[in-house]
């Protein structure tokens, strides 16, 4: 057993009656008339006849951009990203980021890309398609519709049921996975049955014309990319639902793993639920020593989709180590993983949101030329903001993210009053656990003149602390990847972190961050030498503050290249060597149209 970082605490959904049939309901008829956003009839798409309606543009690269020709696909691949989160539309933390910046970079390169994920809210900017599915969900039949935009050359699709929109008021930061943080809902896992059927369907059913580059469906030649435990059911049921009927025959899935602590482990028993054949019941089945969500015998939605995959993925190169390093690390699905293999891809970053030359949320642009001057002044913004004393002189820290064990916010309350002596301001901002979220904020009563620590979901903020803090401390016990150590590096304000998962991929020790040794993984403790390694690695980056070693970091921090551009194109590669029909390389470009203003989610 694993002590520590399965994270999972309980909310089992539990079925009342068994299922007495499985499968989808019956498809019949045809006819698609959804025409992009313009056709707004009322459509109620039964048929997944979508090859009738095909009508493809081909794409060639040139030396002189793209041309683009009527005929079969020649260059290219068609992927669909599935998700729970999609940023700016939705986000609790990274993964949103994630499924908000790679499909546009590789839409970038030409191919092909949709994103499916739920529709939480009322996106002013996605349409409603009128085109509708029927899917079974434990034993219910349930009618889903889809909603679309366009945007960054990616068609972002909405999947639209009361089990998404009738939970989740407002469109950030909480509630898309329980009514609390540490609370799932408990239809969770019928909540993600119903997005894999609806993103196993939407390539076939929207008949998109985003573009003059693509139109029609999608098709069945495609990659499908399924992100964490939510979406561990889509390389099921395309064996079971659609492979065995003849339909995506050459379809492939590739699985990317954002936070191995979150498997969606439950009761043996909800297996039932899932509309799955009795054979996947070895795939699903797990033991482990935990009492929750039940003693004993579970299934574990992650393990399936490990072992269901034609690839497994993760979002750093060292995360992947770790993974198969041990049952620690690993969680417990590390003998699995080593089975399977599985490939480290370090994240990129979304220049548009994440730039000190264009941020729209800081008063002061700047670059490397500037920098020195204008942090000096954002600082000040930001403590006059937080209600700190206001004085450039003093060095600030901060830190942002989830209040969960993982991110070490408990190691860094810790520590603080190992620190807060010396000549330094700290701010924290993060919401999640309502036990960490009240630490933090009780730091302002006892640290008035130095220390603020908001428990909000606050994207300005974020950004402001970005550009406006000298360092920014990332002390997780593990770290798939990590996205404020890249959004902080551009704004020269330099990383201290802990040295696990991405965090050792992308900061250097003494050239771009400060690093302060691997922490212990057990959530349940604190280890006092994690809060000795942290405090003497803060006061070590105190020290160098002011120096020229520290203005030199500051540069080596923003000249580096942080954006999707790199992490796109070995995406692609290894996306290619799963080779479906049809896909080739795509084409070496940029994102083909920029963040629209209008892309912003309200409600
Ligand atoms: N209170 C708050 N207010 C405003 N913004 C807030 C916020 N709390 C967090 N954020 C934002 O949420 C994002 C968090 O990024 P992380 O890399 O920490 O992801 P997270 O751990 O959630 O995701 C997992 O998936 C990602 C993506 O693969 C991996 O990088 C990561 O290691 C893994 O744990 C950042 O954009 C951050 O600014
Ligand atoms: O983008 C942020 C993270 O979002 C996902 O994590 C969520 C996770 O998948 C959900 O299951 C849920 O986790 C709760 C867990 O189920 C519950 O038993 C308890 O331990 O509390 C957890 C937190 O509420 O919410 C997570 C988001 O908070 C995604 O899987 C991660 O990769 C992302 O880091």
């Amino acid at each position: 057993m694993s002590k520590h970082s399965w994270h999972e605490q309980g909310g089992a959904w539990r079925t009342k009656g068994r299922v007495k049939s499985w499968g989808q309901v019956s498809l019949n008829g045809e006819g698609l008339k959804y025409d992009g956003l313009r056709s707004l009839n009322d459509v109620h798409v039964r048929s997944t006849h979508a090859s009738k309606t095909r009508s493809y543009l081909s794409a060639k690269s040139s030396k002189i951009g793209r041309e683009r020709v009527l005929g079969k696909i020649e260059c290219g691949m068609k992927l669909i990203f599935v998700g729970t989160e999609v940023a700016p539309w939705s986000k609790t933390g990274g993964l949103g980021d994630v499924l908000g910046g790679l499909p546009p970079a590789l839409a970038g390169h030409g191919h092909r890309v949709m994103t499916v994920s739920p529709r939480y809210d009322q996106y002013k900017d996605a349409w409603d398609t009128a085109v509708t599915v029927e899917v079974k969900v434990g034993d219910k039949i349930e009618t889903v519709r889809f909603f679309h935009c366009y945007k960054r050359g990616v068609d972002r699709v909405f999947v639209d049921h009361p089990c998404f929109l009738e939970k989740v008021w407002g469109k950030t930061g909480s509630k898309l996975y329980g009514p609390r943080a540490g609370v799932d809902y408990e239809d969770n896992q019928l909540r993600f049955s119903l997005l894999c059927q609806a993103a196993l369907e939407a390539p076939r059913v929207l008949n998109l014309n985003s573009s003059k580059y693509f139109s029609g469906p999608y098709g069945e030649d495609v990659i499908f990319i399924a992100n964490d435990w939510h979406t561990a059911l889509l390389p099921c049921y395309l064996k079971t639902m659609y492979q065995t009927r003849g339909i995506y025959r050459h379809a492939k899935v590739a699985f990317c793993i954002h936070n191995i602590a979150y498997q969606g482990r439950h009761a043996f028993e909800d297996f039932s639920l899932l509309n799955l054949p009795n054979e996947y019941r070895s795939t699903f089945e797990f033991t482990d020593g935990h009492l929750k969500p039940v003693k004993g015998r579970k299934i574990n939605w992650m393990k399936a989709a490990i072992l269901e995959s034609d690839l497994v993925l993760t979002v750093s190169p060292y995360y992947a180590q770790e993974l198969v390093s041990g049952q620690d690390k690993g969680v417990e699905m590390d003998n699995i993983i080593r089975k399977t293999g599985i490939t480290g891809i370090v994240n990129g970053m979304d220049i548009r949101e994440w730039s000190p030359q264009t941020d729209k949320f800081i008063d002061l642009h700047f670059d490397t030329k500037t920098v020195m001057e204008a942090k000096l002044l954002l600082k000040e913004a930001l403590q006059a903001e937080v209600g700190l004393p206001v004085d450039r002189d003093i060095p600030l820290v901060g830190f942002i993210g989830r209040l969960e064990e993982q991110k070490g916010s408990d190691i860094l309350v810790e520590a603080i009053p190992k620190f807060i002596d010396q000549n330094v301001q700290i701010i924290i901002l993060g919401t999640g656990k309502k036990t960490l979220e009240k630490e933090i904020a009780k730091l302002e009563e006892i640290y008035p003149d130095k220390a603020r620590g908001i428990a909000k979901f606050n994207g300005p903020l974020a950004h402001k602390i970005i550009a406006g803090a000298d360092f920014i401390v990332i002390p997780s016990r593990f770290e798939p990847c990590g996205l404020v150590q890249l959004h902080s590096m551009p704004y020269g304000t330099v990383p201290i972190v802990a040295s696990t998962g991405g965090l050792v991929d992308t900061v250097q020790e003494g050239y771009t961050g400060f690093h302060m040794g691997a922490f212990d993984v057990d959530c349940e403790a604190i280890d006092p030498a994690d809060v000795e390694k942290l405090a003497s690695t803060v006061k070590r980056a105190l020290e160098a503050y002011g120096t020229p070693a520290m203005k030199r970091m500051i540069q080596n921090c923003m000249v580096q290249d942080f954006s999707w551009k790199g992490p796109a194109k070995q995406w692609e590669k290894v996306l290619l060597n799963l080779d479906v029909a049809g896909s080739d390389a795509g084409i070496d470009g940029d994102e083909i149209a920029p963040l629209a203003k209008e892309n912003v989610a309200t409600p």
